[in-house]
């Protein structure tokens, strides 16, 4: 009868198991003599799960105080090499970039896009390179980013509308909500011809591309440990991902069916077409080698939007964020932009380009609050990096969070300190390893010019045209700077603030 307590099973299980690992590693390690990065101590079956929290970001920095730039985890079974150091961030992008040119994903991920027909997830082939170099050179080229300049600024104008009702009524701002629309309707118009955010279909897109999100994001014990997979199937997770994966399939088929009709309409002029209708082009045209199929575009479409509207909404939040935890820093700012603008409503390239100051808060932004803090890449072959042995098909995890905070590369690293990048050339473009919100090398993120564009009119729209404080009775140090778990990282939050037309 004792035997049948399923608590005492699990424990002899346990133990069988750990003295059945032991074994095996000290068997292999006599004839194994590759170079491991250092590891903390770690659990039989859960390796080193445990000393991770939601923010797995955080969790690994302080797993690796002194382990030097590498370190290797065990999610479970699966050894994970973590890099928490420019250098060796430098070392796997771009001197073994190709040899680590394949993206990690999880199967929840593999569900929702389209078995790995995206960009962000397809394995690094013939395929996913001329789906790159078209996303490149056709839907986020920088003459195509200039040329949706006309979306941003009907949107930005929208957005400051809001808030002047808003201020009339002497009501808290919602920002956390207005930048996700500002940034959702930038995106779909851009993508899709159309706004998605306003009515009864918009609305069903706008929960979705949520659900999806949060679903992508979520932390699954079955990736890890494989025999509790049926976990997922009893707690209702994998109901909710089919459930996901098929209406935003029915939606996106919709996009493409409305496009193949002509039910959206264009001007006719060319430089102005959206995501889909290149795509659609690119689709009858019969050539060899130029063809995509229609679960291609919507794979395609799905990147955009799951890539860049919560990032991008992120970004604008965090940096109204220590903005207004940091009213010296605002002042100047507004400084900056109002000397540039005077009265002018119209915001030009030109303006913006000559606005340093917004730059550098923009860029400290995105080092202390980079939205997606992790990203995953799996060696393709052996290798051999700063002394250390990665095996082919091992993932490794950049911490782009940690190296924005790491002290070897920034003075008062946790201080929000847009100064240290005046008269400075670090930028966030895949050159300068301790700086690198969107990757680098040949996985990084295509919608950087994309995403800047839009965060540098809207803050500095926000900045020209408003005072800003925090609402009666809040205190600055009130502002907090928790965080919410998620494929991008929010504010746990919302951030409200009082505007005043200036
Ligand atoms: C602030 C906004 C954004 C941030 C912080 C961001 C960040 C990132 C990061 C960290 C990666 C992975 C890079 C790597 O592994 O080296 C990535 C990839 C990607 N991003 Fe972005 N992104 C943003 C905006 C956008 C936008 C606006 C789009 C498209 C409209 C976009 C589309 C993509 C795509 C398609 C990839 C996959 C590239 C590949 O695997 O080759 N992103 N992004």
């Amino acid at each position: 009868m004792l035997l049948l307590n399923p608590f005492l099973l699990l424990l002899i299980g346990l133990f069988s198991i750990h003295l059945l690992t032991k074994w095996l590693r000290k068997n292999s390690s006599s004839s194994d003599k590759r170079v491991l990065p250092p590891s903390p101590p770690r659990l039989p079956i859960l390796g080193n799960l445990h000393q991770l929290s939601e923010f797995s970001h955080r969790s690994m920095q302080s797993l690796g105080a002194g382990m030097g730039p590498l370190m290797l985890l065990h999610f479970g079974s699966k050894p994970m090499v973590i890099v928490q150091s420019a250098d060796a961030a430098s070392e796997i992008m771009k001197k073994h970039d190709l040899a680590f040119a394949d993206k990690a994903y999880t199967r929840t991920i593999r569900r929702m896009f389209y078995d790995l027909k995206d960009i962000a997830t397809a394995p690094y082939s013939e395929y996913w390179r001329k789906l790159k170099s078209m996303i490149i050179l056709q839907l986020l080229s920088n003459r195509r980013v200039q040329s949706f300049k006309f979306i941003r600024e009907e949107e930005a104008a929208l957005l400051m509308k809001e808030i002047e009702s808003c201020c009339a009524c002497g009501l808290p701002v919602n920002l956390t909500q207005l930048f996700d629309t500002v940034t959702n309707n930038v995106i779909c118009r851009a993508a899709f011809g159309r706004k998605y955010g306003v009515g009864l279909h918009s609305k069903r897109f706008l929960t979705l591309l949520r659900e999806l999100l949060h679903l992508s994001g979520s932390f699954c014990i079955g990736e890890y440990i494989p025999w509790l997979s049926w976990i997922h199937r009893v707690n209702g997770f994998d109901a909710r991902v089919d459930k996901t994966v098929r209406e935003v399939d029915e939606f996106l088929e919709l996009v493409i069916q409305d496009h193949l009709d002509g039910g959206v309409e264009s001007d006719g002029d060319k430089s102005r077409q959206s995501f889909v209708d290149i795509l659609i082009d690119i689709y009858k045209d019969n050539s060899p080698g130029a063809s995509i199929h229609r679960d291609n575009i919507k794979a395609i479409l799905l990147d955009t939007l799951a890539g860049g509207t919560d990032t991008t909404s992120a970004t604008l939040e965090w940096a109204m964020t220590e903005i207004l935890r940091h009213p010296t820093i605002l002042t100047k700012l507004q400084n900056e932009v109002r000397e540039i603008l005077k009265d002018r409503d119209g915001i030009t390239v030109d303006d913006l380009e000559k606005m340093q100051y917004l730059q550098a808060v923009i860029k400290e932004t995105l080092r202390l609050h980079p939205p997606i803090p992790i990203s995953g890449r799996i060696a393709r072959e052996d290798v051999r990096v700063m002394g250390y042995d990665i095996a082919a098909g091992t993932m490794v995890i950049i911490n782009a969070w940690a190296i924005g905070r790491d002290p070897a590369s920034w003075d008062e690293p946790e201080k929000f300190h847009p100064d240290r990048f005046l008269n400075s050339c670090v930028d966030f473009k895949g050159h300068n390893f301790e700086l690198i919100p969107f990757g680098a090398g040949r996985r990084g993120c295509p919608g950087t010019g994309f995403a800047t564009a839009t965060v540098q009119l809207v803050l500095a729209n926000l900045v020209q045209k408003f005072e800003w404080k925090l609402g009666e009775g809040s205190r600055l140090e009130d502002l907090d700077i928790d965080e919410q778990p998620g494929m991008a990282i929010h504010r746990k939050h919302p951030l409200l603030a009082v505007a005043t037309r200036i």
